[in-house]
């Protein structure tokens, strides 16, 4: 494997890998709404991997579909690309939100990162307890360990607003009820999503665009990844600690690095160096339009990042090779 030089993963990959989330983006678009979610994700992945190995890199997939023995394709631990390029890890979700594209509501994505090797948290298939804020902020004002309510009224008052002007997006799950009780208390509002947290964690860097303040809640590890390697790149602050409750779980994670199963990770412990972030949208969201599908086109939209330079691309490409989509 050969060390990645100073500043090559842009050069050769940054564009590129919106081509991999165009990809994938479509096979799942052609989906959307027919009730079947493991056929999305399938036809997504399979996509999504066709495309990877084009890409001129030692890859190998930290963060995918599962283990090797319940993933048949981008399982962790699967060399991706042509083999001829800089060691990178990849984190990557074909289809974030199987089921919000089965059901074709907003806010599905493909998404990908890629980052130098051994630079991506090898966070196991676990959930993960996250708390978010986006850019311009001062440094630590929200912690996941401070009561809700204290994080909220942070924010708040680091914004200049009152906490009724607070938003704060969270899974709409039974193990959130207590946490929702909480955000409620201080006359904060609640986005309340179905599913789909990288999208929920990155709402929180463009609050004007989307309405949403601050990500609160439990988890995909995999997705706290995803969405802290999009953070690093847009700027925010994010922390997150896998729930590690069960004896196999601590083994798994122990296996896989994890010394200490109640560490609090920082946004560089879980994307350090330099970070790469793509994301096409699926269906219809608040930060990236779905696949359109015209008569003799397709288009769609996509993100593109980088966080050494903090360059964020958003690319609305045409297609018109409609083959090359089959
Ligand atoms: O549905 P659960 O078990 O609460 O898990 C939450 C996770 O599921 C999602 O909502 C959707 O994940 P999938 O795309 O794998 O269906 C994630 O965004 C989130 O992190």
């Amino acid at each position: 494997m050969k060390p990645v030089e100073a500043s090559s993963l842009d050069r050769i990959l940054t564009l590129e890998l919106a081509r991999v989330t165009e990809r994938a983006a479509v096979a799942a678009a052609r989906l959307r709404g027919r009730g079947d979610e493991m056929a999305a994700d399938q036809a997504a992945v399979d996509a999504m991997r066709q495309e990877l190995n084009h890409l001129p890199i030692d890859g190998t997939v930290v963060i995918g579909e599962g283990e090797r023995d319940e993933a048949p394709m981008l399982y962790i631990g699967e060399k991706v690309g042509t083999g001829k390029g800089p060691a990178v890890d990849i984190a990557l979700d074909p289809l974030e939100g199987t089921t919000i594209c089965a059901k074709n509501l907003p806010n599905s994505i493909a998404v990908i990162a890629l980052a130098e090797a051994g630079s991506l948290l090898n966070a196991p298939d676990v959930y993960m307890d996250k708390i978010a804020i986006g850019p311009g902020f001062p440094a630590g004002i929200v912690d996941l360990d401070a009561p809700p309510a204290d994080n909220i009224r942070a924010v708040a008052a680091a914004k200049g607003v009152p906490v009724g002007e607070i938003t704060a997006c969270i899974l709409d799950r039974p193990r959130h009820a207590k946490l929702i009780e909480d955000v409620r208390a201080t006359g904060a509002s609640i986005r309340l999503i179905g599913d789909g947290d990288v999208a929920g964690v990155i709402h929180t860097t463009e609050p004007t665009e989307t309405g949403i303040d601050i990500y609160l809640g439990i988890g995909g590890a995999p997705e706290g990844v995803l969405a802290a390697a999009a953070l690093r790149c847009i700027g925010g602050q994010m922390q997150g600690r896998l729930i590690l409750d069960r004896p196999e779980k601590i083994e798994r994670a122990a296996r896989m690095g994890i010394k200490d199963p109640r560490k609090k990770y920082g946004l560089e412990e879980m994307a350090k160096g330099d970070v790469l972030f793509a994301a096409t949208g699926v269906t219809d969201g608040n930060f990236l339009q779905g696949v359109k599908f015209g008569r003799n086109s397709i288009t769609t939209n996509t993100v593109v990042m980088r966080s050494s330079t903090g360059t964020v691309r958003w690319i609305r490409a045409m297609h018109t090779q409609l083959d090359k989509f089959e």
